[in-house]
């Protein structure tokens, strides 16, 4: 379990990215966390794993507060949480597997990590989990020779591999076009439904939001807008919130592509 009490988090600039959040996310929930540019949906997420330190109140994951934790139990905590970016943040020229060990670094030693000695019971994890996103045969292949779905892809597996317990992914889908976009989204869904990992996705479209999540949270000008079943998340109900009408761009199924232009802000 997630829980935020009264999180808020101010930059350095003075400017209010979260304003006193309050909000418990269950164990195995998938959950979409939508709202304009701006809007702190990033600066929610990375507050989750303490990328960023938040200002005033809590953040308790299974019933530790990140936020007071420092040194060897910050690092317990942080194992059990995998994180997917936009930019899939892979060592680019390196293999797949290499970048699916990665994330195992988290339970060895440093020099063990850094000296690339992995036990070769991470070896077997980090193919099952190539299998589970279908790129078990790109496993010596160097990452940048991959599209940028099954570069995505990787990312995921290498979460799998971290054995992570919460997936927090930051716009994953911003950079793919929508058929690829559709299967990472899958691929995420699945896991989730699979293996019961915790999934929290930040997301621009409002319509991929309620094909795959199970409730969605809508931010504007980093406060909770909206909590709430998918049921309730209509279109009309985003246009109130936003203080207008939906645009063609927030919704995938208008054929966008590339996926993610923005431009709008909260
Ligand atoms: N490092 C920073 N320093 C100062 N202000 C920041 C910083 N990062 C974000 N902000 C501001 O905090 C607010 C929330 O930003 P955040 O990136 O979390 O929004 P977002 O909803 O993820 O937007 P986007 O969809 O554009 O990524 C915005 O006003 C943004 O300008």
């Amino acid at each position: 379990m997630i829980e935020l009490r009264q999180v808020s988090k101010e930059y350095p600039n003075g400017t209010k990215g979260l304003n006193k959040i309050n909000l418990t996310i269950g164990q195995g929930e998938f959950i979409a966390v939508v709202g304009l540019s701006g809007a702190g949906k990033s600066t929610l997420l990375r507050s989750i794993n303490r990328l960023h330190d938040i200002t005033e109140g809590d953040i308790i994951i299974n019933g530790k507060s990140i936020t007071k934790s420092h040194g060897k139990a910050l690092r317990m905590i942080r194992r059990d949480i995998g994180m997917i970016f936009q930019s899939f943040n892979l060592v680019k020229r390196s293999t797949v597997l290499r970048n699916v060990l990665a994330g195992r670094v988290g339970y060895h030693s440093t020099l063990r990590s850094i000296l690339g000695r992995f036990p070769a019971a991470d070896v077997d994890l980090a193919f099952g989990a190539l299998e589970r996103v279908g790129i078990a045969d790109k496993a010596y292949i160097r990452a940048d020779q991959l599209s940028g779905g099954q570069q995505q892809r990787v990312a995921i597996a290498r979460v799998l591999a971290q054995e992570a317990k919460i997936i927090l992914a930051d716009e994953p889908v911003a950079s793919l076009d929508p058929l690829t976009t559709k299967q990472v989204m899958d691929d995420l869904k699945r896991i989730n439904q699979e293996l019961g990992i915790t999934t929290i996705v930040n997301l621009h479209f409002i319509d991929l939001a309620r094909e795959y999540a199970t409730r969605i949270i809508g931010l504007r000008a980093g406060e909770v807008v909206f909590d709430g079943p998918v049921s309730d998340a209509t279109n009309e109900r985003f246009a109130a919130i936003y203080g207008r009408p939906i645009q063609e761009d927030e919704l995938l199924d208008k054929g966008n592509a590339p996926a993610g232009q923005k431009g709008i802000t909260a």
